[in-house]
C-alpha cells in the first residue's frame, strides 16, 4: 500500500470516528434506559504528605473539594451469552475487557476526550473497568452481562484533578444502582478505597477531609462555590513519580497551617498548602512558570498546584474574572478552564422522563 493510500484510509477512519462522535446520543448507541452520570474533578485545598509506610504508600492528610468541571458518563447493562464474552476475550479488542469472578462481565468502553489531549486508555487499563471487575468480585456476581460505558472527558488526564478516580467512582454508583445495592454499601466503599486513594472521596463529593493514605473519610466541610481558573501545561506528572521525588527531600506542612486547616468548618477557611508541589516542580520545571504567571495576575492571589500536578488552580472573585484569566493563560499555550468549587459528587443525573 502506498503512503497516500494508507493516509487516505486513516483519514477515512478518523472522519468516521468524528461523524460518530458528533452524532452520538445515548438512545441511539446504548439503547433506552441507560444511566447518565456526572463525574466531577477535584482539587486538594490541603495536601499534607507524611512518612512513607512499609507498603510504599504515604500517610496523607488532605482536604479535597469537588469542582463544577466534570466528565459525563453513560452506562447501560444488558444480558450477554458466554460465547459473546469468550469471543470478545479472544479478539483482544482495545475497547473491551472481560472481568468478574467467573469471567462473566464484558465491559465495552467508548472514551471521547474533549480536552484536546486525545487520551487513549486500553479498556483493561481503564479505572472504570477495574471498578466494574472489583465490584462484581466483591458482590460475587456471576451473571453473564455486557456493560457499555461512554466517557466524555472534560477533565484532562495527569492533571492532579482526579478524573480517572472520579470515573471509577461514577461507575461504582451506576453499577450499585443496576445491581440493586446501595452506593453506601460497605462493599462498594471498600472497592472504592482499593482502587485508588481518591476514589472514595468522589462517592462523598463536596468538601471533605481525608486521612490514612488520603483514602479514609474523616469529616465533611461546608463546600464553597468560589470561582477559580485551572491552568495546565501539556506535560503531565506521574503521581507515583511525584511521591518518589518527595521522599528525596520530605518537607512537612507547617504545623500551624495543618492545625488551622483541620479546625476549619468551612472550605472557605481552609489555608491552601501542598507539600507535594516542590517534588512536582522538580519533575516538571514549567510548573514553577505557571505558578509565577498566575501569581502575577491581578485578583489571583491564592494559587496552588492540584495534588501531584500538572494543573494549577487560582481562586478568583468571579466567574468572569476566571474566564478572562483562562483566555490569557490559553495565549501562553496552556490548557485553561474557568470553573468553580462545587458540592458535586459522582452521581446519577435524574432522567427527565
Ligand atoms: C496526589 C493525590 C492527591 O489527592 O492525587 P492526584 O493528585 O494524583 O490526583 C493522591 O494522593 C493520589 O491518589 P491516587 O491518584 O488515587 O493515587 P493511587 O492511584 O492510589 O496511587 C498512585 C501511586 O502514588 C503513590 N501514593 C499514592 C497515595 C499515597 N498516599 N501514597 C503514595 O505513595 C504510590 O506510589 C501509588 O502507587
Ligand atoms: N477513566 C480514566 N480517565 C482518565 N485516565 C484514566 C482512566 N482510567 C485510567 N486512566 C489512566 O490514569 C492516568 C491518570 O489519570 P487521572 O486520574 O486523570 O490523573 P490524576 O491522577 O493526575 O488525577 C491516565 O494517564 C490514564 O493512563
Amino acid at each position: 500500500m502506498t503512503d497516500n493510500v494508507q493516509r487516505n484510509r486513516e483519514a477515512e477512519v478518523n472522519l468516521l470516528a468524528a461523524a460518530r462522535d458528533a452524532q452520538w446520543s445515548p438512545t441511539t448507541f446504548l439503547g433506552p434506559g441507560s444511566l447518565k452520570l456526572v463525574s466531577p474533578a477535584k482539587v486538594n485545598l490541603l495536601l499534607a504528605i507524611g512518612a512513607a509506610r512499609a507498603d510504599g504508600y504515604h500517610e496523607a492528610r488532605t482536604i479535597m473539594h469537588a469542582l463544577a468541571l466534570h466528565d459525563t458518563m453513560y452506562v447501560a447493562a444488558s444480558p450477554a451469552t458466554a460465547d459473546e464474552i469468550a469471543a470478545a476475550a479472544t479478539a483482544a479488542r482495545p475497547d473491551a475487557a472481560v472481568g468478574g469472578p467467573a469471567d462473566n462481565l464484558l465491559v465495552c468502553i467508548d472514551l471521547s476526550d474533549r480536552t484536546g489531549q486525545d487520551l487513549v486508555v486500553p479498556a483493561a487499563d481503564n479505572l472504570v473497568f477495574k471498578a466494574a471487575d472489583a465490584l462484581a468480585r466483591a458482590l460475587g456476581r456471576e451473571e453473564a452481562q455486557r456493560v457499555a460505558v461512554r466517557i466524555e472527558k472534560q477533565i484532562p488526564a495527569q492533571g492532579g484533578l482526579g478524573g480517572g478516580s472520579s470515573n471509577a467512582a461514577a461507575m461504582l454508583v451506576a453499577l450499585a444502582q443496576l445491581w440493586g445495592v446501595s452506593a453506601d454499601d460497605d462493599r462498594v466503599v471498600a472497592v472504592a478505597r482499593s482502587l485508588g486513594a481518591d476514589v472514595a472521596f468522589f462517592l462523598q463529593g463536596g468538601c471533605a477531609q481525608l486521612g490514612g493514605t488520603g483514602d479514609a473519610l474523616e469529616r465533611a466541610l461546608v463546600p464553597s462555590r468560589q470561582a477559580m481558573v485551572l491552568v495546565k501545561p501539556a506535560a503531565g506528572v506521574s503521581t507515583a513519580e511525584a511521591y518518589r521525588r518527595f521522599d528525596e527531600q520530605p518537607t512537612p506542612v507547617q504545623p500551624a497551617v495543618l492545625d488551622a486547616a483541620c479546625a476549619a468548618a468551612d472550605a472557605a477557611d481552609v489555608p491552601l498548602a501542598n507539600n507535594l508541589a516542590p517534588a512536582a516542580e522538580a519533575l516538571l520545571p514549567e510548573l514553577a512558570q505557571v505558578r509565577a504567571w498566575l501569581a502575577d495576575q491581578v485578583g489571583a492571589e491564592k494559587v496552588l498546584l492540584c495534588g501531584s500536578g500538572s494543573a494549577t488552580f487560582a481562586l478568583v472573585d468571579t466567574f468572569e474574572a476566571a474566564s478572562a484569566l483562562a483566555v490569557a493563560a490559553s495565549k501562553q499555550g496552556w490548557w485553561a478552564r474557568p470553573t468553580s468549587l462545587s458540592g458535586l459528587r459522582a452521581a446519577i443525573v435524574p432522567s427527565r422522563r
